[in-house]
């Protein structure tokens, strides 16, 4: 959270506000970016999540309620284990750190807040804040039991007076040149009050509360207008501006806590401390805790909140809704985070997605009575998790600059301070002031209305942007594929007009081997002539030896050859080519033949006729 309060403690007529000389560092005042910064910018943090269980009340133990919590603090686990008829719940659920309750609030602050409070002192800007049911302990752990007659911390003592004590007992253990300041507000139904503010009439039925407005400057910080900040010196000085803070929160009694607040609370400290100076120029750290108790979301059928109290459960239940759509949103990275749809928001944005370190104590009842809202919460702590922070320490300031700065403010206070004396500043009738400061506010809203459209706005635009990107992407993509086509066309085209030219080819062959074969066809005749003639040599005259066979064979053969030669008009190598051929066949024959002799005669006969009755043919191809 990093809101800037206004400290023009006189806010009204002939007041020119004030500016903050130390929260809002102007551009000049920031120093070059060093190695380390840059690379602590990039460090993103998960926002820390304690989970906090309160022991049964008195009236839960006499009524026997069951216990349907049990905690391990050491695994850091809570387990919910419940059944009911037919309905079995058993769930764990894991945090950064668990306390059961047993818990004592001096453990619960040195294990998980003392750390926090040390970054603060080390100039970084924090954030602590409680959430849980109405009536489970969220201001106990916040506050607690605030000091004793002597001024020392009882045991029961919260987390605020601890962080105050030890802010103090480390600078002071330091011998440290600081300066500390607290504001303390209260988010009532959607209104911003300052409770540390003197009350503007002293009658005390009529409580009137002094409004802050919340605005934000240009660079998405909150800025509270009107809020007061207490310079303090002593940890007993904060501890007396607590005490009569606290007296002003709106609480009310209902069926589940007897002193139930309702409304948010913020308690910020902040602390200016004095650095090591290097050479002739002294840097000024700035760390910031905001310390903040929610109002406890609400069964309004169980609390019993009527009428009025109705709506106000209403609203404070409103606002924790839209809390938990800013947790949704950030765990789900969404491109629009609603922190605009609530005050409470606004005012936690810099703790949940911004550049605070963030501790959230989740505060839960062991009841089996409370299980749906207990469930709830921890389903809403467990998600909260997942946000991750970017911490940031804060700018440091230089001595020189902060002290023309507060020389500025000197003189502007002065001035002040001078017109009223002489009366020479603005006076104006009391109903003229009144009205037009309800003109201020209803121009406060109406700009803070305007800035919700513009914000609405900016993240259609931003939603139409996305979706004008992934067209484009989509496009590119759709022109690369177009692409990749057109070059496998070229391609597949080229293979085409080769297979074309080899088809072309093959059918020139083809007709080539055509006319052969009809030439061949044509001479067909003639060597089924010769064949006629040889088979009736050979079969039909009959040969009463091999000899005689290889004889008829090799005549008929050479004549039907040359008779075949001479019409295929076959070059006279190719000729002798095939009567060496015939010749080694005949041979092969004879010897094949005297090998087989007698009885394979007829076979090898009819064989060797055969062969070399297809040979002429065979050659021709
Ligand atoms: N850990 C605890 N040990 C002892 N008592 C506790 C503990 N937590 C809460 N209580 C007691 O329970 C009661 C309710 O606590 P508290 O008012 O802090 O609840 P809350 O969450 O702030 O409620 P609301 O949201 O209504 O303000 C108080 O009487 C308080 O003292």
């Amino acid at each position: 959270m990093s809101f800037t309060p206004d400290v023009s403690r006189k806010s009204g007529v002939g007041v020119i506000p004030s500016p903050a000389p130390f929260f809002t560092p102007r551009p000049e005042r920031r120093r070059t970016d060093s190695f380390a910064s840059r690379l602590e910018r990039d460090k993103e943090v998960n926002v820390q999540v304690i989970l906090r269980c309160r022991p049964l009340t008195e009236e839960e133990q006499k009524s026997n309620v069951p216990r349907v919590i049990s905690c391990n603090e050491l695994r850091k686990e809570a387990n919910v284990l419940h059944s009911v008829a037919n309905k079995q719940v058993d769930r764990v659920f894991t945090f950064d750190k668990v306390f059961g309750p047993k818990a004592q609030q001096r453990s619960i602050y040195e294990q998980a807040i003392s750390p926090i409070v040390h970054e603060v002192l080390e100039g970084f800007s924090c954030t602590v804040f409680a959430y849980g049911q109405t009536g489970t302990g969220k201001t106990y752990t916040m506050e607690g039991g605030m000091r004793n007659k002597g001024g020392d911390l009882p045991a029961e003592a919260g987390v605020i007076p601890r962080a105050v004590r030890h802010i103090f007992e480390t600078l002071e253990a330091q011998n440290a040149d600081y300066n500390m300041k607290v504001t303390f507000l209260e988010l009532y139904n959607e209104e911003v009050t300052d409770l540390l503010a003197q009350d503007a009439s002293s009658d005390d039925n009529v409580k009137q509360k002094k409004p802050v407005s919340l605005m934000e400057d240009g660079k998405g910080c909150v800025v509270l207008r009107g809020l007061e900040e207490e310079v303090v010196y002593s940890a007993n000085d904060i501890y007396a501006l607590l005490e009569r803070g606290s007296s002003k929160r709106r609480t009310a009694d209902t069926l589940l806590n007897k002193r139930s607040s309702r409304s948010h609370s913020v308690f910020t400290i902040t602390v200016h401390i004095k650095e090591e100076s290097l050479g002739d120029e002294e840097l000024i750290k700035c760390g910031k805790l905001n310390l903040v108790d929610l109002a406890g979301s609400e069964n309004i059928l169980r609390s019993g909140s009527r009428d009025g109290r109705a709506r106000e459960a209403g609203e404070i239940n409103k606002s924790l809704l839209t809390l938990g759509r800013v947790i949704n949103a950030l765990v789900e990275h969404s491109s629009h985070i609603p922190y605009r749809d609530s005050k409470l928001t606004r005012l936690l944005r810099d703790s949940l997605g911004g550049k605070t370190k963030t501790c959230i104590i989740a505060t839960i009842s062991p009841s089996a009575h409370s299980l749906e809202e207990t469930l709830s919460t921890l389903d809403y702590a467990y998600r909260a998790k997942n946000i991750k922070n970017k911490p940031e320490a804060n700018q440091k300031l230089s001595k020189a600059v902060l002290l023309k700065d507060l020389y500025l403010e000197l003189e502007r206070v002065k001035e002040d301070v001078r017109a009223a004396r002489d009366r020479n500043g603005i006076y104006i009738a009391q109903q003229r002031y009144a009205e037009e400061e309800a003109e201020k506010k209803a121009r406060i809203e109406r700009i803070e209305q305007l800035e919700n459209d513009l914000n609405l706005t900016e993240s259609e635009v931003s939603n139409f942007r996305d979706l004008y990107m992934t067209e484009k992407e989509k496009l590119l993509d759709v022109e690369s594929d177009l692409k990749d086509c057109k070059r496998n066309l070229d391609s597949k085209n080229k293979e085409l007009l080769d297979l074309k030219e080899n088809y072309i080819q093959v059918i020139t062959k083809l007709n080539e081997r055509e006319a052969i074969i009809s030439r061949m066809k044509a001479s067909g005749d003639l060597n089924v002539w010769i064949r006629r003639s040889f088979v009736v040599r050979a079969n039909g005259v009959g040969c009463d030896s091999f000899g005689h066979l290889v004889f008829c064979s090799i005549v008929s053969f050479l004549s039907s050859s040359l008779v075949f030669f001479g019409l295929q008009r076959i070059s006279f190598h190719r000729c002798s080519r095939l009567l060496e051929v015939l010749s080694s066949s005949a041979i092969l024959c004879i010897a094949v033949g005297r090998i087989e002799l007698p009885s394979s005669i007829s076979r090898s006969r009819h064989f060797f006729s055969s062969y070399l009755l297809d040979l002429p043919t065979k050659m021709m191809f």
